[in-house]
């Protein structure tokens, strides 16, 4: 593993400050990512051991608080079961910080490296409680896959962070089933970042391992729309195996959605490079959720239903509490693309939202003529795809 620069270092009164990380979300692969980065904390010297990972609080079956059961278990007893966390990690219920519990010395505000891994629809709501309330030399990472609509727009998180809290964000997407990565199993992943490369760098360095094989691309955008938009395409991908459609038609949708993911991020954003999709983040991370994911597994008993039962009640069901991010995605991309009358530009994108909210059947998922973006709507786009 490469050393740890000087510059990346942080400084206070001339003295090298060594890293505090947090990790605000503690879901399935909150936890595993809490995981990845307290067994590198206790070897490198530039980072303090300990890693607060704040939670959720819930009430468990048992009547005991899943905090509780995190620290006394160290392991996430709802969201990880059976996985170890590392006796570095700590769960926190304090938000800002601003209760009695105190199981260490800091918490959110005292952190240098912030990792954000909630389902997106959260994040908003988080961000405003934190205003204020970090270092403003804090570095922060989005884990998270979705976006948020705007009256001006589409805003992806990474965005929403910096505008709300005032620091920098970097993201980390990837082929990325949680339970896998959990059991350390081989995987790889992208960071992508802005402008510093040595800040990259040493998100690199903190979740790499020998099983987590991560690298850094200067694309933020695309490796964050890449994250964001697979999962519409895994809802399609779920629906074709509902539907017994086989591995052809499965590997048709997917070419189509890799084809709408590069066109409608390169339309949002001129500056996203086609070498993206090439990364973990673009056609690995299409694959494996496509395959084993909870947006496919989830779509899939959709389709099979013919989608008489909501996605809202077969997530409830089905994930015990876990998130889609899929068809929530799905309508932000429909209320972007609706709004600027890209609706057929990009077929699959529209019809899985409207399969979704029960205005199609699920089977309208391979209505060919449609599948052929127009062009003639507007030709300028062409050069997308
Ligand atoms: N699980 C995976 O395999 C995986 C892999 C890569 C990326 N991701 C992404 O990571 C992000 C987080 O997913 P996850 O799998 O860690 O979570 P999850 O879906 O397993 O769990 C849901 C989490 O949301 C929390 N929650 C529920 N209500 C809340 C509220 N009102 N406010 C705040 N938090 C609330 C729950 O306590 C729980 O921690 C998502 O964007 C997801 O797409 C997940
Ligand atoms: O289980 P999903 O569908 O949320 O996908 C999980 C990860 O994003 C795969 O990389």
């Amino acid at each position: 593993m490469a050393p740890l620069l000087e510059s990346q270092q942080m400084k206070v009164n001339g003295e090298t400050e060594k890293c505090r990380v947090t990790v605000v979300g503690s879901g399935n692969w909150g936890s595993v990512a809490a995981k990845l980065i307290a067994s590198n904390t206790l070897k490198l010297s530039s980072f303090h051991d300990e890693v607060r990972m704040w939670v959720f609080e819930e009430v468990l079956p048992s009547g005991e608080k899943l905090s509780e059961a995190i620290n006394k278990n160290n392991e996430n007893v709802k969201y990880l079961p059976g996985i170890k966390l590392g006796t570095n990690v700590v769960a926190d219920p304090d938000l800002e910080h601003a209760g009695e519990f105190k199981l260490g010395e800091y918490a959110v505000q005292d952190a240098n490296m912030l990792v954000f891994v909630t389902p997106h629809q959260f994040m908003e709501g988080i961000c405003r409680r934190l205003v204020g309330m970090i270092r403003e030399d804090a570095q922060a990472i989005s884990l998270i896959k979705g976006m948020e609509v705007k009256m001006e727009g589409p805003c992806m998180i990474s965005s929403l962070i910096t505008e709300q809290l005032g620091i920098n964000c970097c993201v980390l997407m990837g082929a990325n089933i949680a339970n896998e990565i959990a059991v350390e199993k081989f995987s790889e992943a992208t960071v992508g970042y802005r402008e510093i490369r040595d800040i990259a760098e040493k998100w690199v360095q903190l979740f790499s391992t020998p099983y987590f094989m991560v690298s850094a691309v200067q694309d933020v955008e695309g490796v964050e729309l890449c994250g964001t938009l697979k999962n519409v395409v895994a809802i399609a991908a779920g629906i074709v195996d509902g539907l017994e459609m086989g591995n052809n038609t499965k590997a048709a949708i997917m070419r189509i959605g890799l084809r709408e993911m590069k066109a409608f991020s390169k339309l949002l954003f001129s500056s996203v490079k086609d070498s993206t999709f090439f990364e973990s983040c673009g056609v690995a991370d299409l694959i494996t959720t496509c395959l084993g994911g909870r947006n496919r597994k989830c779509a899939e008993a959709f389709a099979r239903n013919g989608g008489k039962r909501s996605f809202d009640e077969l997530e409830a069901e089905m994930l015990q509490g876990q998130k889609l991010q899929g068809v929530s995605t799905a309508k932000e991309v429909y209320e972007v693309l609706s709004h600027r009358g890209w609706l057929e530009l990009f077929p699959l994108f529209t019809i899985v939202h409207e399969i979704s909210i029960g205005r199609r059947p699920p089977s309208a998922i391979v209505e060919f003529s449609e599948l052929k973006p127009k062009f003639s709507i507007l030709e300028s786009a062409a050069q997308f795809y």
